[in-house]
């Protein structure tokens, strides 16, 4: 499903930001994604997104080359894709509705499936009867959940997730965790950056590892 092949990117003035990277998430598959602050995780789920682009080497996605796209042709491959954020980027002058049926109203669905699928979204998060709020009156926790139906409103075969549970107490990470690993065993890929070292150790999903750019570990090949 995604496929690294010696990727590089070098941000202008800086130092690299991801180092001669491979490696392959087949399709179906959920993992973890770790590093020191710094060392690349954002960097690698933008440039699977096309937030950014790689200097060097070749992203594979579906076995379709993304590094070759046009810009014009980004936004075709992010309806494939999921993307979380850590800060969720959420519109506060919207309510929880409108926030989660962005994505489908951009691609021009109609009104009808719109409303079927931005309230299968809001349920599937738990947050069904907050969906006339706005962001501001809900929790970090429903904020963040906010940002998950927003990801998945459009069936994504991918969902990328930066820091999902970067401000939230134990519990509720466990909680967003447990939806990752829903939305997984429906055949979603899965790929999810943390520090949450706690959160790792008690699952057994594999962990690409990266230091400084470099890809230091990947539990699948380790044992
Ligand atoms: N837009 C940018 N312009 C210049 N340098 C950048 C940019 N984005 C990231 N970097 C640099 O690239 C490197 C990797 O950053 P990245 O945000 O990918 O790390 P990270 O592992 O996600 O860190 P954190 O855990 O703190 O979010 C860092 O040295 C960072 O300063």
């Amino acid at each position: 499903m995604i496929h690294f092949e010696h990727v590089s990117k070098v941000y202008s003035g800086g130092r690299p930001a991801l180092q001669n990277i491979s490696f392959a998430l087949e399709s179906g598959e959920m993992a973890f994604l770790t590093g020191h602050s710094g060392a690349g995780k954002s960097t690698l789920l933008k440039l699977i997104c096309g937030l950014d682009r790689a200097n060097d080497g070749k992203i594979l996605l579906n076995n379709y080359d993304i590094t070759q796209l046009k810009k014009q042709d980004i936004p075709f491959i992010r309806r494939h894709i999921g993307m979380i954020f850590q800060d969720h980027q959420l519109l506060m002058d919207h309510t929880v509705y409108d926030n989660v049926a962005i994505p489908l109203i951009i691609l021009g669905k109609p009104a009808e499936e719109i409303r079927r699928r931005v309230s299968a979204a809001l349920d599937k998060v738990g947050l069904i009867d907050k969906m006339k709020f706005h962001p501001i009156q809900l929790s970090g926790g429903e904020q963040q959940r906010v940002g998950i139906a927003r990801a998945i409103v459009n069936k994504p075969m991918v969902l990328l997730a930066d820091e999902p549970t970067g401000n939230l107490d134990d519990k509720l990470s466990k909680d967003i965790l447990k939806l990752f690993e829903e939305l997984n065993q429906t055949g979603v890929t899965v790929l999810m950056a943390t520090h949450n070292m706690g959160l790792i150790r008690r699952k057994h999903h594999r962990v690409l590892n990266l230091n400084q750019g470099r890809l230091a570990g990947d539990s699948q090949y380790v044992g």
